[in-house]
């Protein structure tokens, strides 16, 4: 027997199994797939204007809510009507979120259903046009106003290179593509969001879907919103990840984020066409070396702790010094996954109460990003209530760890 903590785990959340991404697609669909000329975009297009961009900042829209699932915090928001953001210009970002009040860690501040959802497969410019017809013409308008990254992108000359054929996993339109998506597949392919589901015979698949308030989250290298699709509510949500000031604006993350900064700033180039200019990335020389330094450190002890199976003292201190570094860095999203690794080394050698503390603290971190009721936050907070249940409980000799630091 190879206990090994992390693969033996219940499935958690890939919040908290794996190294998760927080992401817009930037698929790009091949040239073939797409559709020079179709008639309804030009209606379609007729209707949008910049000036819709003031409806959304002002009004709230039928797709989406926002909600509580903490406590409300009666300071911040007497009243429990004011939206917890409000849309803005941010300087080189085009539009962005900032927080209107104090917003307390863990609060669910947009719940969202999506305007429409394609399939991987059929993303094309006719499919989104299609798919847009069917709304509102307030709705399309406000697609519209959306950010489009392959604006202004040049169409490349027939003559240059690469061509998509030689570059066909490339996903930057900017690069590859012969000449520059068409305005609805461009801002389709900016703001889409992955959705997971599955498909007939029950294999998990990614859709992708069109969040009109959601996709105005920009993104941050160290990111203070934390996003999750909610299938029981068939709507995306957006929690707060830590503690959000007033006028604090407020980011998801696109990439990987325990890449170093030349790592990420080559993901965002490629995938998503743009510079990153958060706080992280805009840092100085010195002050990135440390980061990527701490970044690269958490990936590594990510991987060595999943292989201490069978040296929990080990696994334990490594796992202590990445939680320490996750602080020092401003991440938290993988703070569950290293706390549950915590509590299974705990079991393994049948320190109980320790068992328990770290237990909790994965399932406060789970709930933090994905709420109370995602099946990662009940199944943690099961193993609490009853730490023996796990399977790996008294597979080695008894042994007593360490508890969380305070
Ligand atoms: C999904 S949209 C986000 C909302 C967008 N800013 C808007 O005006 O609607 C993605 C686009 O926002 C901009 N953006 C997002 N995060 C950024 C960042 N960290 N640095 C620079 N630009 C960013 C880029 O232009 C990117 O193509």
């Amino acid at each position: 027997m190879d206990p090994q903590p992390r693969m033996a785990s219940p499935a958690p959340s890939s919040q908290a199994s794996s190294r998760p991404s927080s992401r817009p697609s930037s698929r790009r669909s091949t040239p073939a797939q797409e559709k020079p000329e179709f008639d309804e975009r030009d209606e379609l297009e007729e209707n949008s204007t910049r000036e819709s961009t003031s409806e959304l900042e002002e009004s709230d829209t039928s797709t989406h809510s926002t909600a509580q699932d903490t406590d409300p915090d009666p300071e911040a928001d007497p009243e429990g009507e004011m939206p917890p953001f409000r849309l803005v210009d941010i300087p080189d970002k085009g539009k962005g979120l900032i927080a209107t009040f104090p917003i307390p860690k863990g609060k669910l501040i947009l719940l969202e259903t999506p305007l429409f959802i394609l399939s991987e497969e059929r993303c094309t410019n006719s499919a989104v046009l299609v798919a847009l017809a069917a709304r509102t013409r307030e709705e399309q308008r406000d697609f519209f106003t959306l950010a489009n990254a392959y604006r202004g992108t040049a169409p490349r000359d027939a003559s240059s290179s690469p061509s998509p054929e030689s570059s066909p996993d490339s996903k930057c339109a900017m690069k590859i593509s012969p000449r520059r998506p068409l305005p609805a597949l461009g801002i389709f392919d900016t703001n889409a969001l992955p959705i997971p589901t599955t498909d007939a015979k029950g294999n998990p698949q990614t859709d992708l879907g069109l969040f009109l308030l959601g996709s105005r989250f920009n993104h941050s290298c160290t990111p203070n919103v934390a996003r999750t699709w909610d299938a029981a509510a068939k709507a995306m949500a957006f929690r707060v990840l830590r503690a959000v000031e007033p006028g604090e604006e407020l980011c998801t993350n696109y990439v990987d984020v325990l890449g170093t900064r030349a790592e990420r700033a080559a993901e965002l180039e490629e995938k998503y066409a743009f510079a990153c200019l958060c706080s992280v990335c805009a840092a100085s020389k010195e002050e990135g070396v440390e980061s990527d330094r701490r970044r690269s450190k958490i990936g590594r002890l990510f991987e060595e702790v999943g292989r201490c199976g069978k040296e929990p003292t080990l696994g334990m201190r490594k796992l202590k010094i990445a939680l320490r570094l996750l602080k020092e860095e401003g991440l938290v999203h993988y703070e569950a996954s290293f706390c549950f690794d915590a509590f299974q080394f705990c079991v393994l050698v049948s320190d109980i109460p320790n068992a328990k503390a770290w237990v909790r603290k994965a399932w406060e971190a789970t709930c933090n990003i994905s709420g109370p009721e995602s099946a990662s936050a009940r199944n943690f907070k099961m193993y609490w209530a009853n730490p023996r249940a796990h399977q790996l409980t008294g597979m080695l000799p008894r042994l007593t760890l360490s508890g969380p630091d305070p």
